[in-house]
């Protein structure tokens, strides 16, 4: 296996899965440690999706480093850290934290950290992040329930995550191409630094830090960064990128879109899906935290629903609505209550005859996916940039797209079931 990878949430797996896979990897993402018995002799990648981005430094710390073992025991050769294209973390961590620990895993001395993904509108020029043209701490990601993020500047964000050294190669070097992005991390690297944000500002810049960087036994960023590796890959080993799987063979049943996300983008969708007339059930996290509502309640609405299309189950709310919800119940209690409420709806679904689910924000997926014991997924077609439909390889046979907040289109809950056949 080339390119073993550990990321921080579940949808964040599946963007980077979906990446390496449409770049020519063949790659498998697992949910958690992959189980033993589990075949990945085919992979070229792959992807083990945590839920490490939430939980203290140390627990996180923890769980990356298993995660590092067993793919290095699955015979990865190169490591690589997923974490959000806006750089979701606190003070306290966890990208830092988790940074350090598989540094001093694989005996490295140096890494890059690089959040850009040009086709969802995450630039950083200067080592500043960008969402689509506004600044980090101008973005929606300034609202977000559990990770606000209120500074673009990722080297001071990094720097106060972390005891390492973090150095900056900017936009110049990464425009030049890959010989300079090579010199540039020289040259940090003699100043000192362990840790260096680079730019980028379009997927050519990606590509090239891709090339620089495809010998580093540790990288860490978003799922952009990756996109340069299997062309890089394939250089080194004089190989050809196989041909992408032929169409997507969903299992029969019911469809269903569980939303537990609040950012701006999901808040676009489940008003366009209401828009279009999608039966919908919303969930009050207030309601949920009296036991008004509940996921049985949910449930005995959902068995009412018409058998023939999509309906939709949603606690997605407007950042004062949170944050009232919030201010009462505390921030971790209030996501806590609303996802293990999704939880127990997605574990009655395949009962129901529910087996193609759309389930928006990583954290919820996180939730959703446990509960279905799913453990292992297959990658299919990309649907919006970062969000591929896929399927389980092992249990309960089921189509899922693992939607992170932010990404898609207005119209993403209503176009994803066309992928499927
Ligand atoms: N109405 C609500 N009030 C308070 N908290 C909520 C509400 N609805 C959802 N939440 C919580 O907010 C959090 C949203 O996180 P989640 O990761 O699912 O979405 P996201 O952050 O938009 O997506 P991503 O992590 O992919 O960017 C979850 O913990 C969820 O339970
Ligand atoms: O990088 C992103 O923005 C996403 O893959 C993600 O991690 C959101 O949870």
């Amino acid at each position: 296996m080339k390119l073993g990878c550990v990321a921080d949430d579940l949808t964040g797996a599946t963007d980077l899965a979906l990446m390496l896979a449409r770049e020519g990897l063949r790659t498998i993402q697992t949910i958690g440690v992959p189980r033993a018995g589990l075949d990945l002799s085919g992979a070229d990648a792959v992807v083990v999706a945590l839920k490490s981005r939430m939980v203290p430094a140390p627990e996180a710390v923890a769980q990356s480093l298993t995660a590092a073992e067993a793919l290095k025991k699955a015979g990865a050769q190169h490591l690589f850290f997923k974490y959000c294209s806006t750089f979701d973390s606190t003070d306290e961590g966890n990208i830092g934290p988790v940074s350090e620990a598989l540094l001093a895993f694989t005996g490295a001395d140096f890494t890059l950290a690089c959040s850009a993904f040009p086709a969802n509108g995450r630039t950083v020029y200067k080592g500043h992040l960008f969402v689509n043209g506004v600044p980090l701490h101008e973005s929606s990601m300034k609202d977000h329930p559990l990770t606000p993020m209120r500074d673009s500047n990722l080297v001071r964000v990094l720097q106060r995550q972390t005891k390492r050294s973090v150095g900056l190669v900017s936009y110049e070097d990464v425009e030049a191409g890959p010989d300079a992005i090579r010199s540039a991390f020289e040259r940090e690297k003699a100043a000192g630094h362990q840790i260096v944000i680079v730019d980028a500002l379009n997927d050519a810049h990606l590509r090239a830090i891709g090339l620089a960087a495809a010998d580093f036994p540790l990288m860490t960023g978003g799922s952009g960064v990756a996109m340069g590796l299997p062309a890089a890959y394939r250089q080194s080993e004089r190989s050809t990128a196989p041909s992408p799987s032929k169409g997507f063979d969903a299992p029969a049943g019911r469809s269903i879109i569980l939303a537990g996300s609040c950012s701006s983008a999901t808040r676009e969708q489940v008003k366009t899906a209401l828009e279009a007339g999608v039966p919908a059930l919303r969930l009050d996290a207030m309601e949920l935290a009296s036991g008004a509502m509940s996921a049985k309640t949910a449930l005995e609405w959902l068995k009412t629903q018409p058998a023939n299309g999509p309906a939709l189950i949603y606690s997605t709310a407007t950042p004062d609505e949170v944050q009232a919800v919030q201010s009462k119940l505390g921030r971790m209690n209030a996501g806590e209550i609303v996802e293990s409420t999704l939880a127990g709806i997605a574990k009655a679904l395949p009962a129901l005859g529910f087996t193609r689910l759309i389930v928006a924000g990583g954290e919820t997926s996180g939730a959703v996916v446990n509960a279905l014991d799913v453990d292992a997924l297959a990658i299919g077609p990309e649907i919006d940039p970062g969000v591929p439909w896929t399927r389980s390889l092992a249990g309960i046979d089921l189509a899922l797209a693992l939607k992170s907040g932010n990404f898609g289109t207005p119209d993403f809950f209503l176009k994803a079931w066309n992928l499927l056949r």
